[in-house]
C-alpha cells in the first residue's frame, strides 16, 4: 500500500530550514516525497523558539502533498528537544526525525511524548512515527537495537556529524562512509524498516551528486536526504526503473506466473535462468515503477 507509513515511497526527504517562511511556504511545490522542516542544526540557538512555532503553524495551516517530517533537537543532549516536541507534536507532523540518536532509550523517550499527545487528541496509535539519524560511532554501534524499536519506521545516516566524530573528511569516493552505510543498511533490512542516505552538501556539483546517488541506490538505500530542490529531480530519475529494466522485470514475472500455472520446471528469460531471488527483485522493480506513477499495466499489455 503506497501510503502505509512503513512502505510509502521515500526517495527524497528535503531539509527545509524551519526559520524561513519563504522556503516553508514554497517547499511543497517541488515534489519531494517527504519534506523535513529543520529546527536542529540549520537553526541558530537564538532562533530556536521562532523556528519551532513557525513550523508548527505551517503544519496546522498549510496543505502539504508531501509527507511532513520535523527534525527536532536532541531530547537529552540539548535543552531544546523536549520543548520542540511540546510545540510540534500537537501540529501533527507525519514523522519526527530524531537526530544524533545513540541509544534506543532516546527513541523510547520520544515515543513516550508522542503517545501522550496521540492519547490527548484521540489520534490512533502510530499517527506520528519516528525516523532516527545515526551521526556518531556510538550510534552506529547501537544501530541494530535502535532499528528494532517498534515506533521507528526508518533510519538515516547523518554523514557530516558522523565524519566529524570519525575525525576524517568527506571524499569523492565515499570510502570513509562505506562501513557506516553498510552497517546501517544491514540493521534496517534486519528490522524491516526503510533506510535513507545522507545529504550531499555541494549543491553545485551535480556530477558528484549523480555518482553518490547511484552508489547509494546500488547499495540498497530506499532514498536520500536532500538540501535543494534541484537535487529532487535527479534522485527521482535515478530511483525510477528505466524502460528496459521494467520490461525485463515484467517478463520475469509473467514467465514465473506461467511456470506456476503450468507446473513447469527451470525457467529462462532472454537466455538467463530465473529463480526465486530474481523474481523477488523483479517484483521490487515493478513496485518501484508503480510507486513512481508509471502505468505498469499498460506496459504489461504492450509486452
Ligand atoms: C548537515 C546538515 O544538518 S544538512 C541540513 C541542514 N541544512 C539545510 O537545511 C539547508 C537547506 N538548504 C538551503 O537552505 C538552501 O538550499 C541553500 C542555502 C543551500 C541554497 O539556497 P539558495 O541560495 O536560496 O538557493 P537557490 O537560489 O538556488 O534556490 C532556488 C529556489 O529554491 C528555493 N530553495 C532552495 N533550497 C530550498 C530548500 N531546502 N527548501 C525549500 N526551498 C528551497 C529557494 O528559496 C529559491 O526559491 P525562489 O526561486 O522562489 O527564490
Ligand atoms: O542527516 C543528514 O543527512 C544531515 C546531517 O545532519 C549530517 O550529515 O550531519
Ligand atoms: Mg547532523
Amino acid at each position: 500500500m503506497m501510503n502505509d507509513p512503513k512502505t510509502r515511497l521515500r526517495r527524497t526527504m528535503m531539509f527545509v530550514p524551519g526559520n524561513s517562511p519563504k522556503m516553508i511556504n514554497s517547499a511543497d511545490i517541488y515534489g519531494a516525497d517527504s519534506l523535513m522542516f529543520d529546527v536542529e542544526d540549520a537553526i541558530a540557538v537564538t532562533e530556536k523558539d521562532t523556528a519551532r512555532y513557525l513550523v508548527a503553524n505551517a503544519l496546522k495551516t498549510l496543505k502539504f502533498h508531501s509527507e511532513t517530517v520535523v527534525r527536532i533537537n536532541h531530547p537529552t543532549q540539548t535543552p531544546f528537544g523536549i520543548d520542540d516536541l511540546k510545540v510540534i507534536l500537537p501540529a501533527k507532523p507525519d514523522m519526527i526525525r530524531l537526530p544524533k540518536v545513540e541509544d534506543v532509550s532516546e527513541v523510547e523517550l520520544v515515543t513516550g511524548e508522542i503517545e501522550r499527545v496521540e492519547k490527548e487528541n484521540g489520534w490512533p496509535e502510530g499517527t506520528i512515527n519516528i525516523i532516527g539519524a545515526i551521526e556518531s560511532v556510538k550510534g552506529l554501534y547501537n544501530v541494530r537495537e535502535i532499528c528494532r524499536h517498534p515506533r521507528l519506521i526508518a533510519i538515516a545516516l547523518g554523514a557530516e556529524d558522523f565524519i566529524a566524530n570519525l575525525k576524517t573528511q568527506r571524499t569523492k569516493t565515499g570510502i570513509e562512509l562505506y562501513y557506516a552505510r553498510s552497517q546501517i543498511l544491514m540493521a534496517a533490512r534486519d528490522a524491516e524498516i526503510q533506510c535513507m542516505d545522507t545529504v550531499f552538501s555541494d549543491v553545485r556539483d551535480m556530477e558528484g551528486f549523480e555518482r553518490e546517488v547511484t552508489n547509494s541506490r546500488d547499495m540498497g538505500f530506499d532514498g536520500k536526504s536532500v538540501i535543494h530542490p534541484k537535487q529532487i529531480t535527479e534522485v527521482h530519475r535515478i530511483y525510477t526503473p528505466d524502460d528496459k529494466q521494467l520490461t525485463h522485470a515484467l517478463k520475469v514475472l509473467a514467465a514465473f506466473d506461467d511456470s506456476l500455472k503450468n507446473h513447469k520446471g527451470v525457467l529462462a528469460v532472454d537466455g538467463k535462468m530465473i529463480d526465486g531471488p530474481i523474481v523477488v527483485r523483479a517484483q521490487r522493480i515493478v513496485d518501484q515503477a508503480k510507486a513512481a506513477g508509471i502505468d505498469v499495466e499498460k506496459k504489461r499489455e504492450e509486452i
